[in-house]
């Protein structure tokens, strides 16, 4: 695959080719006081939009605010409401027409300073805006670090589905720096582990039994397991990415694992309800189990999941929902193809397959199964 890596333990640079589109990922701790002039070095700036939630805002917005003004950039700083329910078309309309109100013009330059919700939403301002504005990501949750910076998958929820009004928008760069995650809530930090579980699930089964092996200093956020955990899942991400950016030939979809549960439990719960990698975690056991239902999974390996999953306190258990409107979300899935749901079901520890024709009643068994006491 052709994904390069180059760079010091304690600095990584992780390249996602995609012809004129390339970029790199820069992994670092204690690198964002260079983000003023990461973001210069990549692209000749006058004006750039920061886009923050509440909540990282409070702890750097104003440093990379400054940080990038020193480098001679007029800066116009959104902030929006933390939370799932932000990536709504009316918060896209209030950060169009803000950016609008303080003069945006094409040469501007959209900046995501936030977790997964942030990403998304400024990316897809940027793709938007004047029809496409440069962007340039800078992850402050595990989540994002790991999986929704890279790859370029940008948009917003509606009310009756996830993440169903977007557009693939690559950023410029991604700037990752490991530090921030110190002061990342407990809850926030625990969700982007199982993004991280995934990748291990789906690509790499010496990483899942590595995941296995260092629980504790993954709870205890050691900073040389987190700069392994962050690397190696930017690495197969971009690797995947890189082969198949627009999720057309199907190799992009295995991401996708446990996402259509995920999705689902989301929208039914209410957005913000679950966190989005809490309801991974929950979609991930629902997708084993249905690999055993196809006969293509072993119940042993949907147990190491399990236990690996609880080590590291996510949900395991599907909640007392309406099962109905589970199933209608479902429907309603980007993979669906002519009406008939695919899933990405489990073969064994890293390797899944995107699977079609999946009978509903089977899924919903498999859903069923795993409900909470
Ligand atoms: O990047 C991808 O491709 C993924 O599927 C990664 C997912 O973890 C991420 O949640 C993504 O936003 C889901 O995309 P969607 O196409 O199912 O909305
Ligand atoms: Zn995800």
């Amino acid at each position: 695959m052709p994904a390069a890596n180059s760079g010091s333990a304690a600095s990584q640079t992780v390249h996602v080719p995609l012809g004129d589109r390339s970029y790199d990922i820069s992994i670092g701790t204690g690198n964002l006081v260079d983000v003023g002039r990461w973001v210069t070095s990549l692209r000749s700036v006058t004006h750039a939009v920061v886009i923050s939630d509440a909540n990282v805002a409070k702890h750097y917005q104003q440093r990379v605010e400054e940080a990038i003004a020193a480098e001679g950039v007029r800066v116009t700083s959104l902030v929006v409401p933390a939370g799932e329910p932000s990536k709504s078309v009316s918060t896209a309309q209030s950060l169009w027409e803000a950016a609008l109100a303080d003069r945006v013009d094409r040469k501007s330059v959209v900046v995501a300073l936030g977790g997964g919700v942030v990403g998304d939403l400024a990316g897809f301002i940027a793709a938007t805006m004047t029809r496409g504005l440069d962007f340039f990501q800078i992850p402050t949750s595990l989540l994002a670090q790991v999986d929704s910076s890279v790859g370029g998958k940008v948009g917003i929820n509606l009310p009756s589905a996830k993440n169903i009004v977007g557009a693939f928008w690559q950023p410029k760069g991604v700037l990752i720096d490991t530090a921030v995650l110190e002061t990342l809530p407990r809850r926030e930090y625990l969700s982007g582990l199982a993004e991280v579980v995934k990748y291990g699930v789906t690509l790499d089964a010496e990483f899942f039994s590595y995941l296995e092996a260092n629980v504790q200093p993954m709870l205890d956020r050691d900073p040389a397991v987190l700069q392994k955990i962050v690397a190696r899942s930017c690495e197969l991400k971009a690797q995947v990415v890189a082969e198949d950016e627009t999720e057309t030939t199907g190799l992009r979809a295995i991401l996708n694992y446990g996402h259509t549960y995920c999705h689902a439990l989301e929208t039914v719960a209410g957005y913000g309800e679950y966190l989005h990698g809490e309801a991974v975690s929950v979609g991930m056991l629902c997708a084993s189990r249905l690999g055993e239902k196809l006969g293509v999974f072993d119940a042993e390996s949907t147990q190491r999941q399990f236990k690996l999953l609880s080590a590291l306190e996510l949900p395991v258990a599907t909640p007392k929902l309406d099962e109905r409107a589970i199933l209608s979300v479902m429907q309603r899935d980007k993979k669906v193809e002519h009406g008939k749901l695919r899933f990405i079901v489990p073969h064994r520890i890293g390797k899944v397959v995107l699977t079609p024709d999946v009978p509903s009643d089977l899924a919903m068994d498999a859903w069923r199964e795993g409900c909470e006491a």
